[in-house]
């Protein structure tokens, strides 16, 4: 990813040290406070783009400050024509990892069916960690809205074991904070599609609901399920879709694809839960307890005993899970 040249390598305070990624709401740099001898990851954007994800931002950030696993909003500000969010600075995406891993299979095992590419202990972890990160930001009337991969980060060390939630930028209250009342259940129009593709929800995606807490954890439940299964989401197979028959065929595939047949071969638990977050009603607050506990007891019962750290590279599988691990990578 090449750093837009525009932006100058001095803004404000902030000296822009390396470019972390960009995406629709502006591009992210690992930037050195020249007073503070500090380092954040600065998000930049144009003050002309019409779209507010910054502001938004900010809003969420300040409404989600000490919550487990969201990073500090440390600053705001706005120099010539670039406005920024200086955010704590963490370490690699769980798309990175995943990518990571995901490598061709050379040699003989071309042919073979692709691997499952993370373990049963790892996905049990992150389960719990983003179950936790969405009961902790809904607990504060905040939906997430863009729940995926590229937005769950691990922590730098000595945090490595934490997996955060980033990018407020699609998010939205799910409550009026004077009134405490639920936002009014709507149909959306064919507009601007909110949140990523590959893991927003089923009602939002094909039956154009508006987002509520439930789609949030069923982002969750999808993240989990193409993580775990061989080759991942079947829609995700033709990668990033830019072209109007793969964003078709990703809608018919998330459409049509039942729970059942999307977690054959994986643990019943994984079905469970899509099956539960999409039974939710609008209004209803998931079980976030009851999940939590679902996996541990998941991981339990596969040998692994504690899972609240996640751990990357994962730790060699105690004996009796290994005979479970090769059956779901077959
Ligand atoms: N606090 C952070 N620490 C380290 N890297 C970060 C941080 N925030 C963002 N990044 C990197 O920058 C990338 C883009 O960040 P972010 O998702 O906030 O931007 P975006 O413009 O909303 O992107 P998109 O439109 O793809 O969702 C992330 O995937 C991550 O690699």
């Amino acid at each position: 990813m090449s750093k837009p040249k525009t932006i100058p390598r001095v803004l404000g305070e902030y000296w822009l040290e390396e470019h972390l990624g960009t995406g629709s709401s502006g591009s992210v740099f690992k930037a050195y406070h020249l007073k503070k001898h500090t380092r954040v990851a600065l998000k930049v954007q144009r003050k002309t783009l019409t779209n507010a994800h910054l502001d938004k931002e900010k809003i969420a950030y300040s409404l989600l400050r000490t919550c487990k696993g969201i990073p500090t909003l440390r600053a705001t500000g706005a120099i010539g024509r670039w406005k920024y969010l200086a955010i704590g600075l963490l370490g690699p995406s769980l798309e990175s990892l995943y990518q990571k891993d995901t490598k061709p299979i050379v040699g003989f095992l071309t042919d073979t069916k692709p691997r499952a590419i993370m373990d049963l202990r790892t996905v049990c972890s992150i389960a719990i960690q983003l179950i936790s990160r969405v009961q902790s930001i809904h607990d504060r009337g905040v939906l997430h809205r863009d729940i995926h991969l590229g937005n769950c980060l691990v922590g730098l060390p000595p945090d490595e074991g934490t997996i955060y939630l980033i990018d407020f930028a699609f998010s939205n209250c799910y409550e009026d904070p004077k009134t405490g009342q639920h936002i009014p259940y709507q149909q959306r129009d064919q507009g601007p599609f909110v949140g990523n593709y590959f893991f927003t929800s089923k009602n939002v995606h094909c039956h154009l609901k508006e987002p509520a807490r439930r789609d949030d954890m069923e982002a969750v439940a999808l993240v989990l399920i193409h993580l775990l299964i061989p080759g991942g989401l079947p829609w995700t197979i033709y990668g990033d879709p830019h072209a109007n028959a793969i964003m078709d065929f990703v809608h018919a595939s998330k459409c049509y694809t039942l729970p059942e047949d999307l977690c054959r071969g994986i643990p019943s638990e994984f079905k469970d839960f899509l099956q539960d977050c999409r039974q939710l009603k609008f209004t209803a607050s998931p079980d976030y307890d009851h999940w939590k506990n679902t996996f541990r007891q998941l991981a339990q019962t596969h040998g692994f005993s504690n899972i609240d750290r996640f751990i990357w590279p994962p730790p060699p599988l105690p004996l009796e899970s290994t005979k479970t691990s090769l059956r779901l990578s077959l």
